[in-house]
């Protein structure tokens, strides 16, 4: 049985079925339905206004579906629909065993908070009480997105825009979360830094074997961060499948659009 186990594709840690949002007539997104595994990342990829940051805010919480499920396997307590979670459940979920990343560092950030105590006070948050251990920590992390541990008491207001993205990725990995959700991690920084930033993100997730639900409208990043991939148009997800196949091999005409105008610039 355990040999057989071990062939058998790892069960879904985070399904949704029929999820739905709009703002009075307008539509934000349409009948989602998808599945994501431990250690998978899907990209969302859609033009601006395709419903990408409504479905994501839904699947973080941060938004009230009007329709559909969100099945989450919660750590030992398996599957269960989070959309029946009270607040402080689905706080503590949020806590314990997700992650976001925002667009701007400063929405995930305490900006008058030093690097390291913006760190550190993720696994505080979670019972870590030693002060030594939580510094070491938090600069063990550090080192890791490539922060000097020298600015560990600097805060993020002193640092330069990729800095504070790297910084943001540290708070949010230091707790080892089991999914994080990512909102246009590289858009606002120059295109230098936002290469060694994806490098730097593509071997933490890999490392970690955590799954990430990444949005954005750049290609460039889900081709090399994402396994699949799913494109949005007008609130509805319109192709889905593996990101080399749907990125090589467009079906949909407004996939092939997509592609087509990346190539040509
Ligand atoms: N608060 C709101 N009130 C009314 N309509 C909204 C609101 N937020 C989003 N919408 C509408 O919902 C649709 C989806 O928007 P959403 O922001 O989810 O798209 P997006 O793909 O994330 O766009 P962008 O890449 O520009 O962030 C759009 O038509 C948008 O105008």
């Amino acid at each position: 049985m355990g040999a057989i186990n071990k062939l058998l594709p790892k069960p879904p840690l985070l399904h949704v079925c029929g999820l739905s949002k709009s703002y009075g007539g307008q539509v934000g997104c349409l009948d989602i339905s998808f599945a994501i595994r431990p250690g998978e990342v899907l990209g969302i990829v859609g033009e601006s206004g395709s419903g990408k940051s409504t479905l994501l805010a839904c699947l973080s919480g941060r938004l009230e579906p009007d329709a559909g499920a969100i099945v989450y396997d919660v750590h030992n307590r398996g599957p269960m629909d989070i959309l029946a979670f009270s607040e402080p459940e689905r706080r503590r979920l949020a806590r314990t065993d997700w992650g976001i990343v925002h667009q701007n560092p400063r929405d995930g950030l305490r900006m008058d908070v030093s690097a390291g105590g913006n760190v550190g006070e993720r696994p505080m948050a979670i019972g870590a009480r030693h002060y030594g251990n939580i510094r070491a920590e938090a600069q063990d992390w550090l080192r890791k997105v490539e922060i000097d541990i020298e600015r560990t008491d600097g805060t993020p207001n002193t640092f330069s825009g990729g800095m504070q993205q790297r910084l943001q990725i540290a708070r949010n990995l230091v707790t080892k979360p089991r999914l994080v959700f990512m909102d246009e991690p590289t858009g606002g920084l120059d295109v230098s830094v936002q290469a060694r930033l994806l490098d730097l993100m593509r071997g933490l997730v890999r490392e970690l074997g955590v799954a990430v639900i990444i949005v954005t409208h750049d290609l460039a990043v889900v081709r090399l961060l994402a396994d699949r991939l799913m494109v949005m148009q007008r609130g509805r997800v319109i192709e889905e499948g593996l990101t080399d196949q749907v990125l090589d091999d467009p079906h949909h005409p407004y996939t092939q659009l997509l592609v087509s105008s990346v190539l040509q610039v």
